[in-house]
């Protein structure tokens, strides 16, 4: 199967000295989801933000090795050509505009809109994944609770109409009940428009449920690859990311 992303020996280094990722390589095959689980500080965040070109915004670079979308290596293009050109990165603790309404919101990513379709027919389609963001689409994105900030985060991205979304810990801080009704919408948005996803996730359980493939970062480095079920028998993985005292069982 083509990939939507291939990472070959990554590298970065923040504020010239701090090396974040030592080598990682990394592939996304279309239509699939992926997912990038280790441990606080192992380079997750930094393999996404490299992806959508924000590492210079934090003093960071790519050193070595390459980042290619759809066969093109994006390693050094601007944040909004890799936007436009359908990879959308959904941050970490939900960056909505808390002042702007949920539709403002939208508008707001319109800008990288790839397909030739309205603002109308792309807010439906948000509003039709998302319902709850229709009954709300007047108020202020900062009153919303906050799975319905996720939720509208995720939307933004879909307005864009990416191949490929990069989702940054989409559960954190969320009751278990709406992160299952969350990652079921990603789930279908998977299905159905086809969107290849890198989901960073400290929920290792719930990456490892809806992922078909996943890689542990350790330290900069893929310490650990395979497919989800394997990962999930994998006794390490048991022990260091699911909570299962593996001594015990044995
Ligand atoms: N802006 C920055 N400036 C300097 N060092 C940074 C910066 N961002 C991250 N780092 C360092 O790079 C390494 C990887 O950080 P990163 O945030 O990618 O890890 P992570 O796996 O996403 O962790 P977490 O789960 O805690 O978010 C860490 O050593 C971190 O301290």
């Amino acid at each position: 199967m083509a990939a939507a992303l291939e990472i070959q020996n990554l590298e970065v280094v923040y504020q010239g000295v701090i090396q974040a990722l030592a080598g990682i390589s990394l592939q996304v095959p279309e239509g699939s989801i992926v997912a990038l689980l280790g441990a606080n500080g192992a380079g997750k965040t930094t393999t996404l933000k490299a992806i959508s070109g924000f590492l210079p915004l934090e003093n960071g670079r790519v050193t070595s090795g390459s980042i290619r979308i759809g066969g093109d290596n994006i390693a050094k293009l601007a944040p909004h050509t890799i936007v436009r050109r359908g990879t959308f990165h959904v941050r970490e603790g939900r960056h909505v505009f808390t002042d702007m309404t949920v539709e403002e919101n939208l508008v707001a990513s319109t800008f990288a809109q790839r397909s030739p379709r309205s603002r109308k027919e792309a807010f439906d389609e948000v509003y039709t994944f998302f319902p709850i963001l229709s009954q709300r689409r007047h108020q202020p994105a900062g009153f919303l609770s906050g799975g319905e900030q996720q939720m509208l985060a995720i939307g933004r991205a879909l307005v864009a109409d990416p191949k490929i979304i990069l989702l940054d810990e989409p559960s954190l801080g969320l009751a278990p009940l709406i992160v299952k009704d969350i990652f079921e919408i990603i789930a279908r948005i998977n299905r159905e428009k086809k969107v290849s996803m890198l989901l960073v996730e400290q929920n290792a359980s719930i990456a490892l449920k809806y992922a078909s493939y996943g890689y542990v970062l350790e330290t900069g480095r893929v310490a650990l690859e395979g497919t989800t079920s394997d990962l999930g028998k994998n006794d390490d993985i048991q022990k260091l990311y699911l909570g299962v005292d593996t001594d015990e069982i044995a």
